[in-house]
C-alpha cells in the first residue's frame, strides 16, 4: 500500500463513502430507512437532520459499530471490517467523551495508534495540530468538552486518513474552536479528502459545507449544494427548515 504524506499535494482524491440502501431497525423504530447516497472527496459535505433522524446511527454503521438490518456502507468500495489497518482508511469522532479518563491524551492517542501500527511521532504530530500538545501528559478526566473534542479529533487524525467523519465537532468549542474546526474541516477536504460533518448550527454549516445531505426520520430528503439550495431559500437555514418541516419528531410547542 502507498503510504500518504503527512502533508500530501492538494486535489488527489482519495476515496467515497457510499450508502446503498441502508437500513437499521431499532425493534419498533426505524433509525435509517433505505438511505442511498455518495459522499465523495475534495470538499466537505454536510450531514444534516432534526434530533433522532438517524445521522449518528448512519456514523456508527458506516464505522461497522453496529450491523444494518438490510443493505451495505461502504469506503473506498469496502466494508469498514474488511480493513486490516482501519485508522490509515476512515477517521472518525463520534463521541468524545467515550475516552478512558484515567489516562493522558498522550497514552489514550498512543494506545490507538499501535492497534494500527502508527508510531509515537505521529501521535506528537497530531497532539501539535490539535492544540492539545501543551496538556499531552494531563489526565483526560480533568479536560473540557473542547478539549475532549480536540482529542476525538486528534484521534480521527491519528492515521492520516483519506475519510474523515465527524459527529457534531464543534459542542463545546469556544468561537476560536469553532472557526479552527471550520478551517480545518475545509483544508482536509481541500487536500483531497472526504469529510463527512454533521451539525445543527446552519450558520456554520454554510461556511464550512459545499454540500449538504439532509434526513428526517431515517431518509434521504436532500442531496445538494449549498449553492443550489441558497438559489432556492434565501439561506441554508430557511432551506432546511423548509425541507425538515415534516419531519421534526421532538419540536417544542409554539
Ligand atoms: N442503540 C439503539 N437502540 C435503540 N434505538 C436507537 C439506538 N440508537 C439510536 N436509536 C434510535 O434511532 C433513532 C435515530 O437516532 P440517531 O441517534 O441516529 O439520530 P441523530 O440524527 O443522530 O439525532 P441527534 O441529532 O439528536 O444526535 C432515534 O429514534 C433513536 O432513539
Amino acid at each position: 500500500m502507498v503510504r500518504r504524506a503527512a502533508h500530501p499535494p492538494s486535489r488527489i482524491l482519495y476515496g467515497v463513502i457510499e450508502l446503498q440502501h441502508l437500513t437499521k431497525r431499532y425493534g419498533g423504530t426505524l433509525a435509517v430507512d433505505d438511505l442511498s447516497f455518495k459522499v465523495e472527496p475534495g470538499h466537505v459535505t454536510g450531514f444534516l437532520g432534526p434530533n433522532g433522524s438517524g445521522k449518528s446511527t448512519t456514523m456508527r454503521l458506516i464505522l461497522g459499530l453496529d450491523a444494518p438490518t438490510s443493505g451495505q456502507a461502504l469506503i473506498n468500495g469496502r466494508r469498514y471490517s474488511s480493513f486490516g489497518k482501519p485508522m490509515r482508511e476512515v477517521g472518525a469522532l463520534l463521541d468524545a467523551g467515550a475516552v478512558h479518563g484515567g489516562r493522558s491524551a498522550y497514552n489514550h492517542l498512543l494506545c490507538l495508534a499501535r492497534t494500527n501500527d502508527i508510531g509515537p511521532m505521529r501521535v506528537a504530530e497530531v497532539l501539535e495540530q490539535v492544540g492539545l500538545a501543551g496538556v499531552a501528559r494531563k489526565r483526560v478526566a480533568g479536560f473540557s468538552l473542547g478539549m475532549k473534542q480536540r482529542l476525538g479529533i486528534a484521534s480521527a487524525l491519528l492515521g492520516d486518513p483519506g475519510v474523515l467523519m465527524f459527529d457534531e465537532p464543534v459542542n463545546g468549542l469556544d468561537p476560536d474552536g469553532v472557526r479552527w474546526i471550520r478551517d480545518l474541516m475545509r483544508s482536509l477536504a481541500a487536500e483531497g479528502r472526504t469529510v463527512l460533518l454533521s451539525s445543527h448550527l446552519m450558520s456554520e454549516m454554510a461556511l464550512t459545507a459545499e454540500r449538504i445531505v439532509v434526513v428526517g426520520r431515517g431518509k434521504l430528503i436532500t442531496d445538494a449544494t449549498v449553492a443550489q439550495l441558497t438559489a432556492r431559500y434565501p439561506t441554508l437555514e430557511d432551506a432546511y427548515m423548509a425541507l425538515t418541516s415534516d419531519s421534526v419528531q421532538f419540536g417544542a410547542a409554539r
